[in-house]
């Protein structure tokens, strides 16, 4: 059975001659939370336009929940709550004030516009300064806010636009896991996107990484880094307790000869070994059987610092 509430097939934009999203392909299970990530410029602002029906595929296929959104774009606004990175409010005006409005532009009478607006104040913790101005409120707050302004039409899906922007550690991890426990609660789908990699390992049950338009990899953190790197994903930091460097580069030559190891370097005292073992055990026999000696032997597995640093760091913003 397809539980994909997202698919996306080919997709490709092309602005002038620069190409922006470049055939993508992508399905988002339903009450997933998909991360996507990727440096600025990577191409995730405009594959979620395309989703919204806001910018026109130049070829390829989106349908959301079953829907084209380029031919039935208002039916794709209706169940999908967008949250943009530059979300704005009446600063002057309060929480509950703000809310009540975005209700009724959705169509809700007064009397249930303000029902929902106060539960979802209730929802997103901010109960207690519901009216309170806006100007009064912190970042994190208005993000809150921005949220409760996404969930007001009850959607199916929630798009978040880097939500995290300019929130503190505490405020970050606050966020994040309202999010989660909205995700599970109400079997939503949530996509968020972000060029944080870290907040969005501890939120996303799946994550895409786009780098210049092109998704170079989808699916669990924990497969990602196999998936970029290969068979080159493991690395061992061998000591061998030895301090002669003479000695130090027997060893490393020795190593060089064995099936599975792909590279090795010298560093300090301690020999590098990328290999392809998935698990320290079999390597410890294998340089046991060698007589290699080992004094400390430490399993170094690629992870997000590595994505990062590889993919992100030259764009880092
Ligand atoms: N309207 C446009 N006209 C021309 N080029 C555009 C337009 N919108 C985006 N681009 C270009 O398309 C590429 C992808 O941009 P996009 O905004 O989708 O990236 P992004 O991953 O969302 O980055 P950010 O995190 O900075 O929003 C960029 O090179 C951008 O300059």
């Amino acid at each position: 059975m397809d539980t994909s509430i997202i698919s996306i097939k080919g997709l490709r934009k092309v602005y002038q001659n620069h190409v922006a999203v470049n055939h993508l392909d992508l399905d988002i299970q339903r009450g997933e939370i998909f991360g996507l990530l990727g440096p600025n410029g990577a191409g995730k602002s405009t594959t979620i336009l395309m989703m919204l029906g806001l910018t026109e595929p130049t070829t390829g296929f989106v349908r959301v929940n079953g829907i084209n959104p380029q031919t039935h774009p208002v039916e794709v606004k209706k169940m999908v709550g967008y949250l943009p990175d530059n979300i704005g409010f009446y600063e002057t005006r309060t929480g509950l004030d703000n809310l009540v409005l975005v209700a009724e532009l959705n169509g809700y009478k007064y009397n249930d516009a303000f029902t929902r607006a106060k539960n979802l104040l209730e929802t997103v913790g901010l109960k207690e300064v519901g009216n309170q101005k806006v100007s009064t409120y912190s970042r994190g707050m208005k993000q809150r806010l921005g949220l409760a302004d996404t969930l007001i039409k009850n959607p199916k899906i929630i798009i978040l636009d880097e939500p995290t922007l300019g929130l503190d550690p505490s405020g970050v991890k606050e966020f994040l896991s309202l999010i989660r426990d909205l995700s599970k609660k109400e079997n939503l789908t949530v996509l968020l996107s972000s060029h944080h990699l870290h907040q969005v390992q501890e939120v996303c049950n799946r994550v895409g990484i786009f780098v210049k338009g092109n998704l170079i990899a989808k699916g669990e953190v924990k497969d990602l880094a196999q998936q970029l790197f290969g068979t080159d994903s493991m690395t061992t930091l061998l000591d061998t307790g030895l301090n002669n460097h003479d000695e130090i580069e027997s060893i490393k030559n020795k190593l060089q000869n064995i099936r599975g190891i792909d590279r090795t370097e010298i560093n300090g005292h301690q020999i590098v070994i990328h290999h392809s073992f998935n698990s320290n055990t079999p390597l410890v026999k294998i340089l046991a059987k060698q007589e290699i000696p080992i004094m400390q032997i430490l399993q170094k597995g690629y992870g997000l610092d590595d994505i990062y640093s590889y993919y992100f760091e030259e764009n880092k913003s």
